[in-house]
């Protein structure tokens, strides 16, 4: 196989393996949704380039750990199978623990990208807010 089969091969088990986390994932689906919608709200509010920026930076943070969080509990399951384990729960929580970090770093940014533009749009109705 040639060098740039193997690299477009590449690609498609990794969309397989978000395929995977966004089918099975409970909150990889809420993620997903929370996305969507707070990308929708950032166009709607026309909020600046550079807030989306960060908005996005945050929002691939998550759905990226995630991702990695689903790796480290298959790995887990693969290992452990159905015996409890201390350290199979210690690994679960551990990377449960990163994503929930990400998803705090997510909201603070939220709040503090939509709080103004939100304000100014429910106190004067117009949603051309921008800050310097
Ligand atoms: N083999 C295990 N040994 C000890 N504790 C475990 C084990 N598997 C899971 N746990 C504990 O139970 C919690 C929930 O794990 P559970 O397997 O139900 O769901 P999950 O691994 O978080 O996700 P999924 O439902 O996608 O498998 C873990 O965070 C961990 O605290």
């Amino acid at each position: 196989m040639r060098e740039w089969q193997r690299f477009v091969q590449s690609f498609g088990y990794a969309i397989a393996g978000l395929v995977y986390t966004v089918k099975t994932q409970r909150n990889m689906q809420i993620h997903v949704a929370a996305a969507l919608a707070v990308l929708v709200l950032g166009w709607w509010l026309a909020i600046p380039k550079r807030d989306v920026l960060l908005v996005f930076f945050c929002i691939f943070l998550v759905l990226a750990f995630e991702t990695m969080n689903t790796a480290v509990e298959r790995c887990v399951d693969l290992t452990v199978g159905d015996r409890r384990h201390p350290l199979a729960r210690i690994a679960k929580d551990t990377a449960a623990g990163a994503v929930l970090l990400t998803a705090i770093l997510a909201v603070i940014v939220g709040l503090s990208v939509f709080t103004e533009p939100l304000w100014y749009w429910l106190t004067t109705g117009q949603r051309t807010y921008n800050m310097k």
